[in-house]
């Protein structure tokens, strides 16, 4: 059983070598960490620290034998809790009521509708009406997280999607948000956090199709692999972005969810049947390798060369990939090349192992994103068996574009969690900082810049959902058809709404944000990642134009009227 203390108990140790501090009736053994305090301190921190203007010790032995809880809800966020908790508290209050009892499981809902690929008829989906809202979950403010979540009905989610949702969050919240801020400074993700994902079944569930449980022993704990359906693979995405990091994420999935998908669905058995399992598990790393140091969201130009051996047994590739996420760890490069004419008929895509020899690959200098590895990668006289051919010689560009309708739903999915994490970061910080007497939310011009988020977020989540609905209704090669042009004008609607949410959440924490870790690190951070999300998998501008172009060429086969 925890240790319970008096408030006597407390304030005996107010002084010396073993000050002790109640926060939240739970209290703290701070005698250790006091020399440390504040933590792990950021550059700016330790500057601050010299000036001496700032004694984290005296701060400390300030409170001690007191509630500080006050002072400290003022300084931090929750991740310092969840951080120092385990390590610094030694018991709680005797006059603490003891903690509610777990919310009762959710009553069987009515099953939301999971169509298969395959069957595109959906005539079994039930009005939306109808469908049973699942138990609130999280912290309920309002926009924060989907309405889903805070007990409103949706046609989408079951409970298997509530159960994926908590299990990963707590995953989250747990073992990778307190670090986070440490990580992205360190430019690198512990390799256990990589290999969870694949002991987990997580790795398996991100890619967009049936879960692969020929290629791996991994479940997902909380869903069967027949009830996995692409919502679940949503929820994966959501909720590890929740950590606020595009780094972390892009570590974890970034190079994984682009490169992988291509193999798995062009590649030739026995190549799948050799590599899949071992990057299932999380012990391999594989990457997508297509833009080049001249050549961007123009994928037809590409020039990295791959030439035929004259026994017709290898290609020798050589040339160069820029910005390439993971690259660095990748052991697996999924490899855009060109073995014919210019132009987009031209174009193979094969996969190169790093064992071959002539693989070199650099860690490039970013703005943001910085745990997720950006790679510099030359390929020097690399020999690569033509069994490593995915999908047909010179009809590499179809792979490669069948492949942007996934890798944009992920890059939409983080935006909009991004935002809704400056928003839920702002809208909380709102509520306890005053200034001219009154807290922030209290302000007209405050609660303004939380509505414009709050609009945007929900508009560009519920397209969001529509799209994955739609995706699940149709068979790959239609939905890469039809659904292109709304992708693509998602993605610059995903980006535009993060980039405003991260500016609006900046100007709401004000220096705090301007400043690396601390409690408006989150914004500072997503802040720096914001262009990593609007140039790449197609800019902006590209997306919006194309969103336009594809979809009337589209509705002009539907039988448009102008
Ligand atoms: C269990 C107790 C505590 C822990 C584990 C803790 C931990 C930390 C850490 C890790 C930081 C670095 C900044 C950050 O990452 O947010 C920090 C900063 C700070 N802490 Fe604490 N702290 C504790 C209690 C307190 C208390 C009781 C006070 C005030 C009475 C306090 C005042 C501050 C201040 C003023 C800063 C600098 C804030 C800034 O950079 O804006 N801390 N603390």
């Amino acid at each position: 059983m925890a240790k319970t203390f008096s408030k006597d108990d407390v304030a005996s140790h107010s002084k010396g070598d073993s000050p002790w501090i109640i926060i939240d009736e739970d209290v703290y053994d701070v005698s250790k960490f006091q020399d440390e305090h504040p933590g792990k301190a950021s550059n700016i921190q330790k500057m601050w620290l010299q000036t001496g203007m700032f004694r984290g010790k005296k701060i400390l032995q300030r409170v001690a034998g007191k509630d500080a809880s006050k002072q400290f809800w003022k300084y931090h966020n929750e991740g310092i809790l969840k951080k120092y908790k385990g390590q610094l508290q030694i018991g709680s209050l005797n006059t603490k009521k003891a903690a509610e009892p777990a919310p009762k499981p959710a009553p069987a809902p009515t099953p939301a509708p999971t169509p298969k690929q395959s069957d595109s008829s959906n005539s079994s989906v039930p009005p939306p009406a109808k469908a049973e809202p699942q138990d609130p979950y999280g912290d309920l403010v309002p926009f924060a997280d989907p309405s889903w979540y805070q007990g409103y009905s949706s046609p989408y989610f079951n409970e298997t999607h509530a159960a994926l949702r908590d299990e990963v969050r707590q995953w989250v919240e747990s073992e990778i948000e307190p670090y986070v801020h440490e990580w992205d400074e360190g430019k690198e993700v512990p390799g256990h956090i990589y290999k969870q994902m694949g002991e987990r079944g997580y790795l398996a569930g991100l890619l967009g199709g049936e879960f692969p449980s020929k290629h791996t022993p991994y479940r997902i704990k909380s869903v069967a692999p027949e009830r996995y359906d692409l919502f679940h693979e949503m929820l994966l995405t959501d909720e590890l972005s929740r950590a606020g990091s595009g780094g972390l994420v892009w570590n974890l999935v970034g190079g994984y969810g682009i490169g992988c998908p291509p193999l798995v669905k062009f590649g030739k058995k026995e190549l799948v049947d050799r590599i899949l399992p071992g990057i299932l598990a999380g012990d391999k790393r594989i990457c997508l390798a297509i833009t080049e140091p001249d050549g961007g969201s123009d994928v037809a130009s590409l020039g990295c060369e791959a030439k035929l051996s004259e026994d017709g047994k290898h290609y020798i590739v050589n040339g160069e990939k820029k910005w390439i996420t993971n690259g660095i760890w990748a052991d697996y490069f999924t490899t855009a090349v060109r073995t014919g004419k210019p132009g987009m008929n031209g174009l193979s895509v094969l996969l190169i192992e790093r064992e071959a020899g002539g693989v070199s690959t650099r860690r490039m200098d970013c703005q943001g994103v910085l745990s997720s590895g950006t790679t510099y990668v030359t390929f020097e006289d690399v020999k690569v068996p033509v069994e490593n051919l995915i999908g047909k010689e010179n009809q590499g560009f179809k792979v490669i574009m069948t492949n942007f309708n996934h890798e944009r739903i992920g890059i939409v999915i983080q935006c909009v969690r991004f935002s809704r994490v400056c928003y839920e970061e702002a809208m909380k910080y709102a509520h306890k900082r005053k200034t001219f007497g009154k807290r922030l939310i209290d302000h007209a011009v405050i609660r303004m810049k939380l509505a414009h988020m709050a609009r945007q977020i929900e508009a560009t989540y519920n397209w969001l959902e529509n799209i994955i609905f739609q995706c699940q209704c149709m068979e790959e090669t239609e939905a890469m058809l039809k659904l292109g042009g709304a992708i693509a004008g998602l993605k610059a609607q995903s980006t535009q709404t993060f980039e405003f949410c991260a500016r609006e959440a900046s100007q709401i924490f004000g220096g705090l944000s301007y400043s690396r870790g601390g409690q408006g690190g989150k914004i500072e951070r997503l802040y720096r990642d914001v262009r990593a999300y609007a140039i790449p998998g197609g800019s902006e501008e590209i997306m919006l134009d194309l969103s336009m172009r594809q979809s009337l060429r589209v509705h002009q086969m539907f039988g448009m009227k102008l």
